[in-house]
């Protein structure tokens, strides 16, 4: 469990990257979701002992967040966005350190880390220098290290970021074999959709919405998105196109006329939140 108390993280030069966030989250696995520099890196990092708060704190499983950091790293495990593997090293390698580093016995660090390869499609590459993966690659490798480390809670910052859909896929299998509880974020909707118990909305270092995908699409229950490259009546301009929502009984009539009609995902609290801020 996670309970943060009112964060917050000003970076040198006066950047309010998290602004006072209080927060309780308690389900297994929970999706940050914002627009580039909503703040979501930098509350991980925090939650994760890697950046201290300004002011504030948090609790990872009743852990202050800085005055149990160093126990609060045994028990959670990290990807950061950037993570680059050492480069000589193979992943059953680099998985294999990372559990002794763990405290794992070499006989329960060999077979987690094979085991977490095979699940995350490495299997065949295992024994491979990691500085001749594919980025996609080298990303499920980190999947793979969290995954073999029997963490209480694992990080996971974009961790499929660069990947084509069926990595992505493999990725999203091996984030729900975890055995712990994540905090991961992501820019993409379906990942969103697919993993998450819940979802909470960042925005300009605020969370501004929380709750299941389905309780936060429900304002949009029995519509559908219109786009179209003129103006139609009731609708707004996002991004160059005109978007509004109709019910799905008109869809058909949209179809003829030749407009773009889309199901509802979490894209649409995005665009509606533009359209909010607009008006
Ligand atoms: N080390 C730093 N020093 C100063 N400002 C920073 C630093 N790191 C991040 N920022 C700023 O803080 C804000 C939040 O950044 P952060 O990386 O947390 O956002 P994010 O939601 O993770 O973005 P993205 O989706 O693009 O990864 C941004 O305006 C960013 O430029």
């Amino acid at each position: 469990m996670i309970e943060i108390k009112d964060i917050r993280k000003v970076y040198k030069g006066g950047k309010v990257a998290v602004d006072g966030i209080t927060e309780v989250m308690d389900k297994r696995v929970t999706t940050l979701i914002g627009r580039n520099g909503a703040g979501k890196t930098t509350l991980l990092r925090m939650l994760s002992t890697q950046l201290y708060p300004t002011s504030g704190t948090a609790l990872i499983n009743g852990l202050d967040i800085v005055r149990d950091a160093a126990k609060i790293r045994k028990i959670v495990a990290s990807i950061p966005q950037e993570a680059s593997p050492l480069g000589i090293l193979s992943p059953y390698e680099q998985v294999n350190m990372y559990l002794l580093g763990r405290k794992f016995n070499f006989s329960d660090a060999k077979k987690a880390a094979n085991d977490a390869l095979e699940t995350v499609g490495l299997w065949d590459v295992r024994n491979k220098p990691s500085d001749t993966l594919s980025g996609g690659m080298k990303r499920k490798m980190f999947v793979a290290l969290a995954l073999a480390s029997n963490a209480e809670l694992v990080f996971l910052d974009e961790p499929t970021t660069g990947l084509d859909p069926l990595s992505r896929l493999e990725i999203w299998s091996a984030i729900k074999k975890l055995s712990g509880n994540v905090l991961l974020t992501t820019h993409y909707m379906e990942e969103a959709e697919n993993l998450s118990d819940v979802v909470y909305l960042q925005d300009s270092g605020h969370i501004i919405d929380r709750g299941t995908v389905k309780k936060l699409l429900s304002r949009f229950a029995g519509k559908v998105r219109v786009e179209s490259q003129t103006e139609l009546s009731d609708s707004f301009r996002v991004g160059g196109i005109y978007v509004k929502y109709d019910t799905i009984e008109n869809s058909e009539t949209y179809i003829r006329e030749g407009r773009t009609v889309k199901k509802i995902t979490l894209d649409d609290l995005f665009i509606m939140r533009g359209v909010d801020l607009e008006s």
